[in-house]
């Protein structure tokens, strides 16, 4: 099945708190979020650091739990999911992109695109290894090593290994962060691209405001708590507002 038409919504969250520590000496690194991350769409998350950016891209996807509130990932209900389901999410409904790539160094970027997949045990096909590869503009790079790449192209590679499952959605944590300004145009773009043509949610964390521009709709968090948002921003639009944050 294609996840990505499943369903309306990628991302919802509803009342979540996340605390770590003790209840009464603890962070709330997030306090009642609710957000609704339709499906098809791109979504920027912003702040000052320990704002919960990460805290709540973590939630999202099922890679931290809640302590109160529910978290529904393409339209399921993941709140109190055990363990082996929310590891099979991981596997097969969403993708991850991170700042560092996290590439294996030994591998070519085929065997790195495929290798997620293969780990889980499913069988992956040489022909969709070199469609996703082609579709981030590197099929003639596919024998090439992560450290025979740029870092742009480490990305790319990162996003098809994302791409291979077809997640549902697609999450990324400074996805441009380690880039020059030229290589995190070309991701930018990839992305957008992703969203246009092939209907792909994601939900991002940056910290760069022409990078957030390019999402449909930019949350800002404080404290741990959205306290505005802007749909279909330009670059100042996300600067002043984070500025008027960081101030
Ligand atoms: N594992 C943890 N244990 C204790 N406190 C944590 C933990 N993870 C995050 N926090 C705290 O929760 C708050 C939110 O952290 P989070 O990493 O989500 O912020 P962020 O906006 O992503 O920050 P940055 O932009 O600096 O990466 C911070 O006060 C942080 O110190």
């Amino acid at each position: 099945m294609d996840h990505r038409l499943a369903t309306r919504s990628a991302v919802e969250l509803h009342q979540v708190t996340r605390l770590y520590g003790a209840e009464d000496t603890g962070v709330a690194a997030l306090d009642n979020v609710s957000l609704s991350c339709p499906a098809g769409t791109w979504t920027a998350v912003m702040g000052p650091s320990g704002s919960g950016k990460s805290t709540l891209l973590h939630c999202a996807a099922g890679l931290d739990r809640v302590t109160s509130g529910r978290v529904l990932l393409a339209g399921r209900d993941i709140t109190a999911a055990p363990d082996s389901t929310l590891t099979e999410l991981r596997r097969r409904t969403i993708g991850f992109v991170f700042q560092n790539f996290n590439l294996i160094s030994s591998l070519s970027a085929e065997q790195n695109v495929a290798f997620p997949l293969k780990l889980a045990g499913a069988r992956v096909s040489k022909s969709d290894v070199r469609r996703v590869l082609a579709g981030v503009g590197l099929a003639d790079r596919a024998g090439h090593k992560p450290r025979e790449l740029s870092g742009g192209q480490q990305q790319r590679v990162a996003i098809a290994r994302a791409m291979i499952s077809r997640p549902a959605v697609l999450f990324a944590d400074e996805p441009t962060g380690a880039l020059d300004s030229h290589s995190a145009k070309v991701v930018l773009e990839l992305l957008r691209d992703l969203v246009r043509t092939a209907g792909q949610s994601i939900v991002m964390v940056t910290h760069d405001p022409a990078v957030a521009a390019g999402a449909d709709t930019v949350v800002f968090l404080a404290d741990g708590r959205i306290v505005d948002r802007v749909d279909r921003p330009t670059t100042w639009d996300v600067a002043e507002r984070l500025a008027r944050l960081e101030s």
